[in-house]
């Protein structure tokens, strides 16, 4: 029916280098590339007397707006300062995790966005379509600007050729790569095909211009590690042209990318009026511009109110530090974006590869799932990469490519915690205050006199309420979170619990979009299909693992699976079904019962949104 005749997934298909017959080649693009050309050590410096002139000035105006205002808390330029300050998350190996309303991380929204810069962009051929009128309608709210679909724009891009000759140039002066790489035997798997990253139907314009010999899909850019090496030989990439497209797509998807956090930054966060309905949450739990975001907490000491914290930050910023803050943060190359998680795991390597904090046991299935029909619905992974003393586990950016990226996070399983825990509550039970206070915080009648005794739960204790109070434990799986196009952040889906909210959020999440809906329809059923192949599935127990959606506004989809850092072989006498309930020592993890959820869920928000066409 509609869902068959949606043939969205071609995974032999080879999309290539998205050019546009009207790109429009700005002179922000322009400087974007250009800044890259300069090579990473350039980038920390003002090298141009034209850009010294108008970064003193908006520097100023940011300035004179804090030292000129006295507000009980950051105004929103202060937001925005408070944005332009932020510097790439460093790495720790610590595991500290938010609560529900606080954003995790990533590279990005580093510069202040500039009113002007709105005409360095072209209007999308998108129009709010009439499903998402119909929800506004219905609900009585009146949808903001920046929710709306016919106001979004679209970064114009630079013309092939004039990448490529940015590209000779850059390739001048070198790129840095990741060069210490050390990578383990069992990565290189015969025939890392080509594969395709997006599902849905392109936009027309897209489409077109695709044809000829251009079709060529890349994932990354050519390193010289010895495991890029095995990678190129066995990924096929191997023609000269080939990488250096690749790169040009990925140094035109950052700069884009750049451009679109200018265009965003000045927005205020604030949640989707409908979502915010739906969660009986005010905007304080929308969180990407947040203070409390897990930049600021480089930048502010921990406990600090706002008050003391405008104070410590006119304290401690002087003129030069502002400016060399702000130069830093401008010139930081990427925008990937953590919506989930444990804050501080991951890292961005200059190749564009997203580096996740070792585990040997995420390390292992990796590399065992680049061996399994599950291929394709994983991140490439590309071996280790050790700096210093810490270790990374080299996997692909499952945001290169899009533009604008809107996520949802979905932890998958009708339980989050290993069989494992309950032995450790059972054998030497530990109280966790960090947990308690969460559980405080967002629900203080659920703690026992006992527990606000103690000022503590154990972990097995806390991850159970997690799951009983999500929609986990009743459908399989629970949204973490959604991260929207104009950067503002969901966390907080405690309250969903039931498939018709699911379907509402889904609604919210795709804007009614028929193609993005069915396209992430059609790839859980051709998850679904690869799950009954897999022997990877059969023989493990997946707890905590996710699936992650990943779309844009030119119709680029796809679902992908990651977070593998609970998930455990079972003994050859358990095979787990992953569609039966729990009991302990049956090590199902539900699954599938998830996946049906969400895929039934899929189907009802398409209906409803056909209705509404
Ligand atoms: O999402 P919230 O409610 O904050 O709780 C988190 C998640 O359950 C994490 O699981 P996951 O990794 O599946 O997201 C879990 O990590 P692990 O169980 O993986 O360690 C954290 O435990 P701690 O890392 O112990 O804090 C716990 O604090
Ligand atoms: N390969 C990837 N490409 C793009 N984003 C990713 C990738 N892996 C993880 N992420 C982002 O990081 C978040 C947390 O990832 P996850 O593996 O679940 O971390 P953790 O193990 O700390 O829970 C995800 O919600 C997603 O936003």
């Amino acid at each position: 029916m509609e869902d068959t005749e949606w043939n969205c997934y071609h995974p032999s298909t080879v999309i290539g280098l998205q050019t546009s017959n009207n790109v429009n080649t700005t002179d922000t693009i322009k400087e974007e590339l250009m800044d890259e050309d300069k090579g990473a050590n350039n980038r920390r410096e003002m090298t141009n007397d034209e850009d010294n002139g108008r970064n003193e000035q908006e520097d100023n105006d940011v300035l004179t707006d804090l030292l000129d205002e006295t507000p009980p808390h950051l105004s929103h330029r202060a937001h925005t300062l408070q944005k332009t300050f932020r510097r790439s998350p460093k790495l720790q190996s610590t595991k500290s995790f938010p609560p529900y309303s606080q954003p995790i991380g990533g590279l990005g929204y580093e510069r202040d966005s500039d009113p002007e810069s709105e005409s360095d962009y072209e209007t999308a051929d998108v129009t709010l379509n009439s499903s998402s009128k119909r929800i506004a309608q219905d609900t009585g709210f009146e949808q903001p600007d920046a929710f709306r679909l016919d106001t979004w724009k679209t970064p114009t891009r630079c013309s092939r050729e004039e990448l490529r000759a940015r590209l000779k140039r850059s390739s001048e002066v070198g790129i840095k790569g990741t060069e210490d790489v050390t990578c383990d035997g069992g990565t290189n798997v015969d025939g890392w095909e080509r594969r395709e990253r997006w599902i849905g139907k392109r936009r027309p314009k897209e489409t077109g211009e695709q044809g000829g010999g251009e079709g060529t899909h890349h994932r990354r850019e050519t390193k010289k590690g010895v495991c890029d090496q095995e990678e190129g030989d066995t990924n096929g990439i191997s023609s000269e042209v080939e990488e250096e497209e690749g790169l040009m797509r990925r140094r035109m998807m950052r700069a884009e990318r750049k451009t679109w956090q200018e265009g965003i930054k000045d927005e205020v966060s604030q949640p989707h009026p409908i979502l915010a309905k739906l969660l009986h949450s005010s905007g304080s739990s929308s969180s990407s511009f947040s203070l409390y975001s897990a930049e600021s907490e480089e930048v502010y000491s921990e406990g600090e109110d706002t008050d003391s914290r405008l104070k410590t930050l006119r304290k401690c910023f002087s003129w030069k530090t502002l400016k060399t803050i702000i130069s830093l943060g401008r010139s930081s190359p990427s925008s990937w974006v953590q919506l989930a998680g444990h804050q501080g795991n991951f890292q961005l390597s200059d190749g564009g590869e997203v580096l996740k904090l070792y585990s040997e046991t995420e390390a292992m299935c990796l590399d065992n799932l680049m061996r399994d029909p599950l291929r394709p619905f994983v991140p490439q992974y590309h071996g280790l990469l050790t700096q210093g003393e810490e270790r990374f586990i080299r996997m692909e950016d499952l945001l290169d490519g899009l533009t604008r990226p809107i996520i949802m996070d979905c932890k998958m399983g009708i339980r989050t915690y290993q069989e494992d825990e309950l032995v450790k509550c059972r054998t030497a039970p530990t109280l966790r205050s960090d947990m308690y206070h969460k559980m405080l915080q967002a629900d203080p009648g659920a703690l026992s006199a006992e527990e606000h005794e103690q000022r503590g739960v154990t972990k097995l204790r806390y991850l159970r309420w997690r799951d009983t109070t999500s929609s986990t434990s009743a459908l399989g799986f629970r949204i973490e979170g959604i991260m929207m196009e104009n950067g503002n952040v969901q966390r907080d889906f405690r309250k969903m619990l039931s498939l018709v909210q699911v379907t509402e959020v889904l609604l919210y999440f795709t804007r009614s979009r028929l193609d993005i809906l069915r396209a992430y329809h059609c790839r859980l059923q051709a998850l679904g299909d690869a799950l009954e192949r897999s022997s990877f599935f059969s023989s493990n127990e997946v707890i905590g693992s996710s699936l992650l959606f990943v779309h844009d506004y030119s119709g680029k989809a796809n679902v992908w699976m990651i977070d593998f850092g609970k998930t455990t072989p079972t003994p050859e006498s358990i095979r787990i079904r992953h569609n039966v309930q729990w009991t302990e020592g049956n090590r199902e993890d539900g699954y599938l019962i998830g996946l049906a959820s969400l895929t039934s869920s899929l189907h009802q928000a398409i209906t409803l949104a056909s209705q509404q066409q």
